[in-house]
């Protein structure tokens, strides 16, 4: 476990400002005149709309890029976001991450409008159908394991995976393969000499090992396919910084705590989250994994912001933590990663990659034969 980095410490104060000082006089770097450019995918709502508000708040410069698969919802998100920050520049992207053809066309629609990205943040998320398995769970209240089944949900939750229209499995689709295709299709803009550009995954302490099989990628076999594709973005994190630090693309993982959002309102009907909140700011007390509300989880992912990517361990991840007095802190920790095991996911993506690419060109082919005919 790492040591504790608390915002107004006089430690992250310091860092802070000699940061903006250094990073300001590397070759190519921002620089004041320079509007940075920041996407955020699944960021109409919970840790991804609070994490926009957080960063307008940071810097009102930003160019900020919702992406998100409801325009609807992107549209209401953007009203909002516009409502406290008048003038700020805040553009809408139409991506289904769960789908490659979208991924494909919402990236040449972001290298048609952008000449830079300085940070893509891969929040969107799913967790379809959740069942909590209610014996482990007061098995667990009366174990030495409590306060990390509370943090980790470690043994409590399964989930029913369907296949989508790619013929891949959703969950798997959703949290990791769309966003790696998005990172390679997007390798022109992210992979500059002239600059760093950073990728933040918002992975979970629900990633466990014992959920992945490297022989099981997608998780086709196993019924926790949420844990399973959260450990696969921690290792793929660590993978593309084993690649792409060179050419400047920087990766990291966060772990935003227990929020309160749409996903965990659909875990347990709503009326029994009502009846419980007041105990969960109790728990509170006792594990500072809580942090509740969509601004609090959103905290590692804003510190990550201000931070010099040198600085950062990619084997770590950042978990937003909120102490039993409410204050919000980042601390990292490290990730349970074999190396080899994150390298051969990394060229088992790449393949799946070139195969989803070939299928899409042959429909592309057959769909101009057909209306030819
Ligand atoms: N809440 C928690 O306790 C924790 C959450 N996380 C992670 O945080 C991230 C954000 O979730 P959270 O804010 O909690 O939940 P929300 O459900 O509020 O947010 C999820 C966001 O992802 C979007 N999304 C889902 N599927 C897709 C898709 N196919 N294409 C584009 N966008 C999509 C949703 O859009 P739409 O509105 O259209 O559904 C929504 O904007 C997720 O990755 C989740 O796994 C991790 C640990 C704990
Ligand atoms: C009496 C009931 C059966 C009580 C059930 C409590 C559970 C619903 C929660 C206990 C720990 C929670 C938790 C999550 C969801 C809700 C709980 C299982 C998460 C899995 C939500 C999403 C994440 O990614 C994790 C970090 C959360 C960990 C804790």
């Amino acid at each position: 476990m790492g040591g504790s980095c608390r915002p107004g410490s006089a430690d992250a104060e310091s860092f802070s400002r000699s940061f903006s000082r250094s990073f300001s006089r590397l070759p190519g770097s921002f620089s004041s005149d320079m509007q940075r450019v920041v996407i955020v995918t699944g960021a109409n709502s919970g840790i991804g709309l609070a994490l926009c508000e957080r960063l307008l708040m940071e810097d009102s410069q930003l160019r900020l890029c919702l992406a998100c698969r409801n325009m609807q919802r992107a549209e209401a998100a953007r009203s909002a976001l516009l409502t406290s920050h008048t003038n700020a520049q805040v553009d809408l992207l139409h991506l289904d991450v769960g789908s490659v053809q979208s991924v494909l066309t919402a990236a040449q629609e972001v290298k048609a409008r952008y000449s830079r990205i300085d940070f893509l943040y891969l929040n969107a998320g799913i967790m379809p159908n959740p069942q909590v398995n209610v014996k482990a769970f007061f098995k667990g209240l009366f174990s030495r394991n409590v306060i990390n089944m509370f943090a980790t949900a470690e043994g409590l939750l399964t989930q029913q995976d369907r296949i989508n229209s790619d013929g891949l499995q959703e969950v798997f689709a959703t949290n990791l393969f769309g966003h790696f295709l998005l990172i390679r299709e997007l390798e022109p803009l992210l992979c500059q000499a002239s600059q760093t550009s950073r990728v933040i995954w918002t992975s979970s302490s629900n990633a466990q090992r014992s959920a992945f099989s490297i022989e099981d990628m997608q998780h086709r076999n196993g019924t926790e396919p949420y844990s399973s594709s959260k450990y696969a973005s921690d290792m793929l994190s660590l993978a593309l910084n084993r690649h792409k630090n060179k050419q400047g693309l920087f990766s990291s993982v966060i772990c935003p705590g227990l929020v309160m959002t749409n996903l965990t309102y659909g875990i347990l009907p709503s009326f029994f989250w009502t009846l419980i909140i007041p105990i969960m700011f109790l728990i509170r007390i006792f594990t500072n994994t809580f942090t509740l509300t969509p601004y609090n989880g959103a905290e590692a992912l804003h510190w990550l912001f201000l931070q010099k990517p040198e600085s950062l361990d990619p084997r770590a991840k950042y978990h937003s933590l909120t102490s039993g007095l409410g204050k919000n802190y980042t601390q990292p920790r490290q990730m349970d990663i074999d190396d080899n095991i994150s390298e051969i996911l990394y060229s088992k993506l790449l393949q799946l990659e070139s195969t989803v690419r070939g299928k899409v060109t042959e429909t592309t082919t057959a769909d101009k034969l057909n209306s030819r005919t």
